[in-house]
């Protein structure tokens, strides 16, 4: 199992984008980030697959295998398709998925620089890099430029894998998928409060309690909620909590 711990995160001096972010995955689990613009979920993402460093909090139980694809594919990279998925299988010690590529209808050339590729093309190409990880695969936006051929063999890919599979969607795709469980980041948490994590919330709940006054909603799971709430207002909202029919997993200051 894949364990966050009050991860945080700010770049440089700027605001905290993360804080207190406490959640857990089970293997071959999918999970599903939602939330604004700028709610951070491709920084959360960077953090899981251990390409960006948290500033506070630590990720446990990251698994060998990790694959990702990133919200932007690097421009500029020469190598072919072919080289380079090759290269990176050989790396993983995966057989190159070869027929991948052409499921997914590429229509390029293979043999082509990656930077001479159309977008979709390209992300066909990161799509499959990002697959030849076993254990985790971790995918930004992955529907974006691809045909609705695509789309649906990549819904296909991320609802069967055998991986661990994180995913952001801001079209909704995703959350359809069956076994889906969707996390939603909702914004930037600046002060630091008490960290309050529920059970037994429903949506109407979630809702209702995100309106209160001194209360952040870090991340909503299926009928979980994390909050970041100002310490004047924590009892009342603990107190209201449980009389919503909520309980209570943990509190810490
Ligand atoms: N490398 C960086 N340096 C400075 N600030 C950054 C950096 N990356 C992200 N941010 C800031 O962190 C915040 C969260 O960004 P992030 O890209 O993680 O959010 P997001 O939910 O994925 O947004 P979107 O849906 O627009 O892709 C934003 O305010 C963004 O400006």
């Amino acid at each position: 199992m894949i364990q966050l711990e009050r991860i945080g995160k700010r770049y440089g001096r700027g605001p905290w984008v993360l804080q207190d972010v406490d959640l857990s995955f089970e293997p071959g689990e999918l999970t599903v980030f939602t939330g604004g613009n700028g709610s951070g979920k491709s920084t959360l993402l960077r953090i899981i697959a251990g390409v960006t460093a948290p500033s506070s909090g630590r990720v446990h139980g990251r698994p060998k295998s990790v694959g990702y694809l990133p919200e932007r594919f690097p421009p500029g990279l020469r190598l072919s398709a072919e080289a380079y998925l090759r290269h990176l299988a050989a790396v993983r010690g995966v057989t190159p998925p070869t027929d991948l590529l052409d499921v997914l209808g590429f229509h390029g050339d293979p043999t082509a620089p990656i930077s001479t590729l159309s977008k979709g093309n390209t992300q066909k190409v990161a799509v499959v890099q990002a697959f030849l990880a076993t254990d985790l695969v971790v995918l930004d936006e992955p529907w974006t430029g691809l045909d609705t051929a695509a789309s649906s063999v990549l819904s296909d890919l991320v609802s069967s894998s055998a991986a661990t599979v994180l995913v952001t969607d801001h079209r909704g795709t995703a959350r359809g998928l069956a076994g889906a469980r969707e996390v939603v980041l909702q914004g930037r948490v600046g002060a630091t409060g008490v960290a309050i994590e529920l059970n037994r919330v429903s949506d109407l709940t979630t809702t209702v309690i995100g309106e209160w006054d001194g209360v952040r909603v870090v991340a909503a799971t299926d009928g979980r909620l994390s909050l970041l709430v100002d310490a004047t207002v924590s009892d009342r909202v603990l107190a209201d909590a449980l009389r919503l029919g909520c309980s209570v997993l943990s509190v810490r200051t």
